[in-house]
């Protein structure tokens, strides 16, 4: 049984977010995915929804079999608890893969760090990123 980690913030579900997952999925037997507490989330606005809708609308995807909120602090202590055998990492996510898989080693964690691909719009007007999606709605209803 070959356990994948996928992670992210995950705020107002959009078909990319359903690639990363899929693709993500191709990696192994069973799909975790680490929701990141609205907390952590420094690098970007806050999210919308709250930690426990986001975990629960990636919980509902079908490539998904656990979906589990991040901690607060340490990013690794969910990694520990899952033991996955591959953490796929998503197309345009700043994390260093080199720099994980090296605090991957050092806790004595046997897991390879992998990138998934991106989508691409699948028909004109197809909205896949969270931040377009709040610029539209801030355009027509703002
Ligand atoms: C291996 C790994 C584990 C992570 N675990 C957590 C976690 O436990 N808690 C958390 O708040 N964020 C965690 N994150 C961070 C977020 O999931 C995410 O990388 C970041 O906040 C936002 O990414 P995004 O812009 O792609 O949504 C983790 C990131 C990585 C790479
Ligand atoms: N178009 C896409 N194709 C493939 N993966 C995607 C796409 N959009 C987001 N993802 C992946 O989904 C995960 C979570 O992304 P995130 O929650 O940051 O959404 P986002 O739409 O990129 O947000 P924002 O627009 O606020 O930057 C990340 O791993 C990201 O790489």
């Amino acid at each position: 049984m070959t356990r994948v980690v996928a992670q992210g913030t995950f705020d107002l579900l959009h078909p990319g977010h359903v690639h990363y997952l899929e693709d993500a999925a191709t990696y192994g037997d069973e799909l975790h995915a680490i929701v990141a507490r609205g907390s952590n989330v420094t690098h970007k606005a806050e999210p919308i929804l709250s930690d426990r809708q986001r975990r629960d609308m990636v919980a509902a995807l079908a490539a998904v079999d656990e979906a589990h909120l991040g901690h607060d602090e340490d990013i690794f202590v969910p990694i520990e608890a899952i033991d996955p055998d591959v953490i796929v990492l998503g197309f345009d996510q700043h994390h260093d893969a080199a720099a994980i898989a090296a605090a991957l080693e050092d806790r004595g964690i046997d897991c390879r760090v992998e990138r998934a691909s991106g989508r691409e719009p699948g028909h004109d007007d197809e909205l896949l990123s969270t931040g377009d999606i709040i610029d539209r709605v801030l355009e027509r209803r703002g």
